[in-house]
Parts: structure tokens; sequence; C-alpha cells
């Protein structure tokens, strides 16, 4: 028998704010060393689904697990790596503080915390920034910064919500050279939120989701020959329609 393990396991999850359903029964199983991406328009629920997958918010209904332990679970902190969608970062701090600070919340040697500061800061082209406070960056560069935290403690699990919005081309792809180096390198399981669909077909799995609902998923290639078409972007708007 084929055993395949998973990593995130979704099961049956609703949640809803108030009167409001924001996702409703969603299953959705992540294997290790996979690049997951979830997307759709705006308010369909990613980031709802997000924060119950990490932990900060939990499911009216249904269960996550995390390496089969049912979340939120403080155990797993060390494991997941979290960039959210807005920025939480020190302004008055430098760069390199924020870096020091978050990775300090891990246990790390001296030495290891600084290798792992200038490899996160490295990965996203700050390392000539990291003295300034953050006060001064740029949009793009408080993502970039954000992401670095997210990695800094080299978790086994990355969980980025939009984390190219505002990163000019050239970096985006540069980032993700480094998220496919990180899957294909170091296992390395990554799930992904975004609106771009050039970003979804370099996923493994991508995961369409419309009104707090799963439309479809599958691998780009697979998605694109169940509908006979050669834009992803056909497969979600014709998924879309099928909807009752
Ligand atoms: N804390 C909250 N209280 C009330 N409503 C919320 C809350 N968080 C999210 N919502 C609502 O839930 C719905 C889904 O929001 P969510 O942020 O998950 O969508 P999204 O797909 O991530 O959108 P975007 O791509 O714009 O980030 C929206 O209608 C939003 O207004």
């Amino acid at each position: 028998m084929l055993f395949v393990s998973i990593e995130i396991d979704v099961k049956g999850v609703s949640k809803s704010y108030g009167k409001t359903k924001v996702l409703q029964g969603i299953n959705l199983q992540i294997q290790p060393g996979q690049i997951y991406g979830l997307i759709g328009p705006s308010g369909s629920g990613k980031t709802t689904l997000v924060k119950l997958i990490v932990g900060i918010d939990s499911a009216d209904e249904g269960q996550v697990e995390v390496f089969g332990k049912s979340m939120p679970n403080l155990e797993l902190l060390q494991d997941i790596g979290y960039m959210a969608q807005a920025d939480a970062l020190y302004l008055e701090l430098t760069g390199y503080e924020n870096l020091a600070f978050f990775a300090s919340l891990y246990p790390m040697k001296k030495t290891e915390l600084t290798k792992r500061i200038a490899y996160a800061a490295e990965l996203v082209k700050l390392t000539g920034e990291l003295k300034k406070k953050v006060a001064a960056y740029s949009g793009g560069m408080k993502r970039r910064l954000s992401l670095a935290i997210a990695l800094v403690h080299d978790p086994q699990i990355l969980i980025l919500d939009e984390p190219t919005v505002g990163i000019d081309p050239e970096l985006r792809l540069s980032i993700w050279n480094e998220l496919m180096h990180l899957k294909n390198e170091h296992q390395k399981t990554i799930l992904i939120t975004t609106h771009v669909m050039d970003e979804a077909e370099k996923c493994d799995i991508v995961a369409m989701v419309r009104s707090g609902a799963l439309l479809k998923s599958g691998s780009p290639a697979d998605l694109k020959a169940a509908y006979g078409v050669r834009q992803l972007e056909e497969v979600f708007l014709q998924a879309g329609r099928e909807q009752p």
C-alpha cells in the first residue's frame, strides 16, 4: 500500500464572523515538501483559512491538524514560519534588531542565530539595509523583512500570506527561486496565498477559493487538462461558473 504522509490536514472546517459564514466545509491536505497555493479573489477567505492553519484563530466546525496534532498547538510554534498580510514590525528598531528579536523567541545558540539572520537577510536582499530603522523602509522592504522573519528560525513549514505584494518583479522572481530551493533542497512545505496566476502556476498544488469554499484543487497541469484550457485563469473562471 502506498503511504502518503500528510503534514497539514484541514478537515471539514467552517468559520463565521458574526452571522457571516466566511469558510464552509473546507477540506485540504498538504504533503511534506509541497508548495501549495491558495488562490482566490479578495475576501474569499484565504487569510481566515491560513490563520486557522497557523493556529491563531480556531474553527467553529471541523479540525486542523499539523504533523498529526490538533491546532492551535503551542508546541508547533517552532515548526511554523508565518508571514501575515499586514507587517508586524517594530518601526523604531533596525531591520537587524527586528530579526534578532524574533529569532530570540526560539531556542538557538548565538552563533546559529547570527548565521540564520545573515541567511534570512541575504535571501530577501536586505543585508545592506539592516542597520536602518524599519520606519525608513519602503513598503516592499517591510514585506521582505517580514518574509525574512518568517524563516529566520528555520521552520519546516512556511505559511506566507501574499508574500510578494508590493515587491518588484525581479525580487519576486528571486524570492520564488529561493522558495523552490527551500522546497527542493530542504524539503520545506510552503503554503502561500496569492492573487497572481503566474505564481499559482509555480505551485505543486493549487486550491481555488471562492466565497469561503474550495472550488477545485490539483496540480496546475491537471487542472488545465481537466478543463481543456491553456491558462489557469480560465480554469478559475470556468470552475466559478459551475458553482450553484
Ligand atoms: N476578524 C474579522 N471579523 C469580521 N469579519 C472578518 C474578520 N476577518 C475576516 N473577515 C471577513 O471574512 C471574509 C474573508 O476575509 P479574508 O481576509 O479571509 O479574505 P481573503 O481571501 O484573504 O482576502 P484578501 O485576498 O483581500 O486578503 C471577508 O468578508 C472579511 O471581511
